[in-house]
């Protein structure tokens, strides 16, 4: 059943993902796309605000929402990546679990994010706040959670519609971030080679000022050719 519910909805290209084909338009901020209601798919954006965003992530999201107009900038939802989930390297039933960004919280307690693309720049923007359940030292953000998050956002700005893994990723941790408060994550795709796409990244406050962490990375497509496990 599930099968083919996916089959369907790929034939629509409506699971194609954040990038690809069929989506809502930058502007659609609904918290959820129905597709078939006699199926019950329903696909939860949770790239929009809440009422556990700060006055800075709403501003910061309006802010975003605006250069969107012109179709410079696209929000990217939040939606399960079930269309690139690989059958052979996940069970059926496992799938409507499986999720390529950590929302896995209430609102508020985790990861709080939306994150805006630019495809001619190649440039991902990601707007993030970190909940208590991130904490590391007490009243921080934990460095692994931020990791996470310059991951996923350099991983957006490298995407070229293919499966992409992170074969090495540097950090630099310039300064402590304080829990609750909202980041400004930068990400730039700044050379491919080949299979290889090259991205930098920086995390800094809502002002620009405080410069959190710098970050570099390396994405790789993966070779069809051969196997990944
Ligand atoms: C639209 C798509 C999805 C939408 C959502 C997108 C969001 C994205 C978010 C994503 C976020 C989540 C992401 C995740 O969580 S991904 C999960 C974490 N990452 C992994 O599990 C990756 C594990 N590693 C591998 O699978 C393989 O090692 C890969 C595939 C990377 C390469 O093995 P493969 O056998 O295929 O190729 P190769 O070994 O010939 O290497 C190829 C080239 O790469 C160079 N090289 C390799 N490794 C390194 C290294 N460490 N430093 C420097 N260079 C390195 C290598 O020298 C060579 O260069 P060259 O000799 O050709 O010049």
């Amino acid at each position: 059943m599930l099968r083919s519910c996916l089959a369907r909805l790929r034939t629509l290209g409506a699971l194609r993902g954040p990038r690809g084909g069929a989506r809502p338009p930058a502007t659609d901020t609904g918290p959820a796309l129905r597709l078939f209601s006699s199926e019950e798919v329903i696909l939860k954006d949770y790239s929009v605000p809440n009422p556990s965003w700060s006055k800075d992530l709403r501003l910061l999201y309006d802010q975003y929402m605006k250069k969107c107009e012109d179709g410079s900038w696209k929000r990217l939802p939040s939606y399960r990546d079930v269309a690139h989930l690989d059958s052979k390297l996940i069970k059926e039933e496992q799938m409507p679990q499986a999720r390529i960004f950590i929302r896995s919280y209430e609102d508020g307690l985790g990861f709080e994010f939306v994150m805006f693309h630019n495809d001619v720049e190649k440039k991902t923007v990601c707007l993030f706040q970190g909940g208590p359940y991130l904490q590391g030292l007490s009243g921080w953000l934990h460095g692994g959670a931020m990791a996470t998050m310059i991951d996923i956002t350099s991983g957006m700005a490298a995407s070229i519609g293919e499966r992409i893994v992170t074969a090495n990723l540097n950090i630099d941790f310039k300064r402590p971030v304080p829990l609750y408060s909202v980041v400004v994550i930068n990400s730039q795709l700044y050379k491919a080679e080949g299979r290889k796409l090259f991205v930098s990244c920086d995390v800094r406050s809502v002002d620009g000022k405080t410069l959190y962490a710098e970050a570099t990375s390396l994405f790789v497509k993966l070779d069809p050719e051969k196997s990944s496990t």
